[in-house]
């Protein structure tokens, strides 16, 4: 098994590398599919032939935004409402996104006891084990969410990945939705929200975690539609890379991401998908030059970020 370098330096080093801190998120909802790719496959079932469509839109859209992006974020929930041909898909396109250099993320948020946590860490950033008889990797992303609901016990699997095998885990710390205070804001004797006390443990996980350049390979998600909090969870988690979904569809606003950044520059991940895969239905060229539309919107986004975060 080939071992990968500390996944928060392979970070540091891409986005020095590609000057980009954008994360192209790909969730294959076929309402956002070009009407002329929907219309193939006609031959096959019905699952088989949206497996195939999310195949050929998730490709072309990788590579068109290839050069503005770090990394790719696959929402796992998308590919498993596809049955047995989603995750094989799922399993091409990460290698297809590595392959052209960038870094691969499945958005899966499990959270369970820790034998079953064991499972999904290895469905998504491990290997599979037979006893006896060797391992093979089996979706093969470079880093994965996790919920962290459940305390400890049901990280540690993932972190084993992390410390074994260069993996990278990206940690729930505030989520994006409208509702995301119900729970996460609640005070806790001490003066700490919910969310705090989450920060606290991710602080925790990352320990020992740290690369030369000052990056753990424990992150945190924070939505980018609570500013505010983007602001305090730098503060509560220096070094720690935060994942910074919201942006676009849900209305969150690149301008007010400055404090996720560090003096360099470094620290945060911006993750946007309708917006992009959805920009053809806005773009002059229409569904005729839907990669161009995802391409040209994932450029704009990566400019955007490069103004915000300073020291690029
Ligand atoms: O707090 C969170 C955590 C994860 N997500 C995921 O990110 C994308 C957002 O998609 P957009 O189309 O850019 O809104 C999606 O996969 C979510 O499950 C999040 O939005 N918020």
């Amino acid at each position: 098994m080939a071992e990968q370098p500390h996944f928060g330096e392979r970070l540091v080093r891409a986005v020095t590398a590609r000057g980009s801190c954008v994360v192209l998120g790909f969730d294959p909802d076929p309402i956002f599919f070009p009407p002329s790719i929907l219309s193939r496959h006609a031959e096959q079932s019905l699952l088989e032939r949206a497996a195939s469509a999310t195949e050929e839109v998730g490709a072309a859209l990788v590579e068109a935004c290839a050069p503005f992006v770090v990394a790719v974020k696959f929402q796992l929930a998308y590919f498993l409402a596809l049955g047995p041909a989603g995750l094989a898909t799922l399993q091409r396109l990460i290698r297809l996104a590595g392959g052209m250099g960038l870094l691969t993320i499945v958005d899966g948020k499990p959270g369970d006891i820790d034998a079953t946590a064991a499972a999904y860490a290895r469905a998504l950033i491990g290997r599979f084990q037979w006893p006896g008889d060797g391992s093979t990797e089996v979706l093969g992303a470079d880093a994965c969410t996790v919920n962290p609901y459940l305390g400890t016990d049901s990280v540690r699997p993932f972190l084993e990945w992390v410390d074994t095998s260069g993996k990278g885990l990206f940690v729930l710390a505030h989520t994006s939705n409208p509702s995301a205070g119900e729970v996460q804001h609640l005070p806790l004797a001490g003066g700490k929200t919910v969310a705090g006390a989450v920060a606290g443990l991710i602080g925790r996980w990352a320990a020992g975690r740290f690369g030369p350049s000052g990056f753990a390979s424990v992150g945190a998600v924070v939505g980018a539609t609570y500013p505010e909090v983007v602001g305090e969870m730098r503060r509560e988690l220096p070094g720690i890379w935060l994942l910074l979904p919201g942006v676009g569809a849900q209305g969150g606003q690149v301008e007010a991401l400055g404090p996720a950044f560090d003096r360099r520059g470094l620290g945060g991940l911006v993750a946007a998908s309708r917006s992009i895969l959805g920009a053809w239905r806005t773009h002059p060229g229409g569904e005729l030059r839907w990669e161009e539309a995802g391409a040209e919107a994932a450029r704009r986004l990566r400019d955007q970020v490069n103004d915000v975060r300073g020291g690029a």
